[in-house]
């Protein structure tokens, strides 16, 4: 009634006086003197109306109690509420797992699965654990030897790959594969990986869909949140400009825009929009994280089928391995996977060491000789000792090289790709061999005796490439006939310097935005992903430094060259 006013309780001589009294200054109350301590308008008008109208004032007193029940009575009820909505079921696994967007080693989801993973054959002599910064894991219970043994085995009933998912789809989830169907009715080709993240959706998000599947305990121990740079927030983004992964990661971000916006209207057939509390059933967000998941724990199986013949007959490539992948990657790791006869297994590669791994080590195995660049695109992590270096571009061709569309058609016909990949190999910058073909073609000119033939009327080979009389039916021909040219060394130096314009460019673009970049990483939280981002760019500066000089010094020793000097005098 009278907020933080205070008076003096003490008068010397009718005089208010607390000099001696300091202990008498106290705060007003409706005992202190009216000319002193003011009541507040509020509380003034209150009790004007309690007093001039008695009702209302009871009324206003009662109100004001049954106000304070009601808020408690609400708050109670919240907290005691268990949230029945699907959606803000997901939500709440969300904010549980938010903050390092991996499960606990002891959340009762893990333990299920682990649980639901042994009922189903699982073996392991591993466990499954925290590890700092990387999420879960797995660490050896006990000394153990690294001598070729199985340390864990994993069936093939409980691998998922896109043959299989078809079949359950078929049997056990229709709208699933309606979904498939409506694609299919539509003309569009279903990749693996497009059965892949509709069943990973599907399974998370579609009502009825995961309560009774075979797969709910591995999709519940799935990360909910990723770290790669297609979930960065646009500070975070902008710490990649100048780099060769910018371009890379606004193009899938766009491209993965349109496949959802594409996708949307089928994803609402799963179930009412008003049932998912007006949202979208599945979010732009969920989209992306089914494809993160997907190329994050996806194996690739294909180089390995000679050794598999008894995989239910199906020949995909792409498998996901509930358990194993539980496997953090290693430049220097302890084991490896290997397909058996009857499952996965996993086993400790064998070290002429004979000094055991001890108890509680982490076991990790390769994920490939990945370049950081990778690392971070699809995994969201770097590796600052990472002695792989990679680095690619668009194939460069000329802006007045009117042969380019054709060149491109070539390319897409025979499966070359679009892009041009250096990597760091025998204490050099290699182009891949893909690579070598597409950069051939680039820089091969009429002059040089190339012509195209399109063949309009049979889209199924839709160009002939001719080099002098020679028709070249495939890339191994292709090969044969360049490295026989005369020209050769010519072509050879053309792609020196074209390479060479390129990684040149590149370093200057990111020397250009280095500065800015650094600045704006000193300002910004300090994060794991802008420490990763740091070492990727770091990296990626000191490769292509590397390049330049490596490919200045071909080019120069290809200057020397008898008929690459005949050909430039020529030329002038
Ligand atoms: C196949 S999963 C491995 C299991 C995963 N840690 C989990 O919690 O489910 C691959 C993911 O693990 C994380 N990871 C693997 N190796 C890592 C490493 N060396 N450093 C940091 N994170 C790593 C990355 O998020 C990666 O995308």
């Amino acid at each position: 009634q009278f907020g933080s006013q205070i008076y003096c309780n003490h008068t010397v001589n009718e005089v208010r006086n607390c000099t001696d009294y300091p202990q008498l200054i106290i705060p007003c109350d409706v005992t202190a003197p009216a000319d002193i301590c003011t009541p507040t308008v509020i509380s003034t008008f209150i009790h004007r109306i309690t007093v001039n109208t008695p009702f209302f004032g009871v009324i206003f007193y009662h109100a004001h109690w049954a106000f304070l029940g009601v808020t408690l009575l609400g708050f109670i009820y919240a907290m005691i509420k268990s949230p029945s909505d699907r959606l803000y079921d997901d939500l709440d696994d969300e904010m549980d797992e938010e903050e390092e967007g991996f499960l606990m080693a002891n959340s009762p989801k893990l333990q299920e699965f682990l649980s639901w993973a042994q009922e189903r054959g699982v073996i392991s002599d591993i466990q499954v654990q925290d590890i700092p910064d990387k999420g879960l894991g797995f660490v050896t219970k006990r000394n153990v030897t690294r001598d070729n043994s199985i340390v864990a085995y994993i069936p093939y009933s409980i691998l998922l790959n896109a043959t299989k998912i078809s079949r359950y789809a078929k049997d056990k989830a229709p709208k699933l594969e309606e979904t498939f169907n409506a694609l299919m009715a539509e003309g569009k080709h279903l990749s693996e990986r497009d059965i892949f993240i509709l069943f990973l959706l599907y399974e998370r998000l579609a009502p009825g869909g995961e309560t009774s599947s075979l797969w709910k305990a591995y999709i519940d121990i799935l990360p909910r949140t990723l770290h790669t740079p297609l979930f960065y927030d646009p500070t975070l983004r902008a710490c990649l400009d100048g780099t060769s992964l910018k371009p890379a990661v606004d193009a899938k971000y766009n491209k993965l825009k349109k496949e959802y916006e594409s996708l949307r209207s089928l994803f609402n057939k799963w179930s009412k929009v008003e049932d998912a509390g007006g949202h979208d059933v599945v979010t732009f967000e969920h989209f992306r994280w089914a494809d993160g998941v997907f190329w994050s724990r996806v194996l690739s199986f294909g180089s390995r089928f000679q050794t598999i013949d008894s995989i239910e007959g199906d020949l995909d490539d792409f498998h996901l391995v509930p358990f194993l992948d539980f496997a953090n990657h290693s430049l220097t790791p302890y084991a490896r996977w290997e397909i058996g006869t009857e499952g996965v297994e996993l086993i400790l590669t064998k070290s002429d060491s004979l000094e055991p791994i001890t108890s509680d080590t982490e076991i990790c195995i390769s994920y490939g000789d990945k370049p950081n660049s990778e690392l971070l695109f699809v995994h969201g992590f770097t590796l600052s000792d990472n002695p792989w270096s990679a680095i690619s571009f668009p194939v460069p061709f000329y802006d007045d090289d009117e042969l380019a569309k054709a060149k491109l058609l070539f390319m897409q016909y025979h499966g070359i790709k679009h892009l041009v990949s250096l990597a760091r190999k025998k204490g050099g910058a290699e182009l891949s061999h893909d690579s070598t073909r597409a950069m051939w073609i680039c820089v091969l000119a009429e002059e040089d005796g190339i012509k195209f033939k399109l063949n309009h009327n049979d889209p199924s080979h839709p160009i002939d490439l001719f080099i002098g009389n020679q028709i070249i039916p495939t890339l191994d021909v292709f090969d044969n006939v360049i490295n026989s040219m005369e020209l050769l060394p010519v072509i050879e130096f053309r792609v020196m310097e074209s390479v060479l314009e390129n990684v040149e460019y590149l370093l200057s673009h990111l020397k250009q935005t280095n500065e800015q970049v650094l600045k704006m990483m000193e300002h910004g939280r300090n994060s794991r992903e802008l420490e990763y981002v740091r070492i990727y760019r770091e990296d990626e500066y000191k490769f292509l430094e590397f390049a330049v000089e490596d490919f200045t010094r071909k080019r120069d020793a290809l200057m020397t060259d008898e008929v690459v000097q005949r050909f430039m005098l020529n030329d002038q």
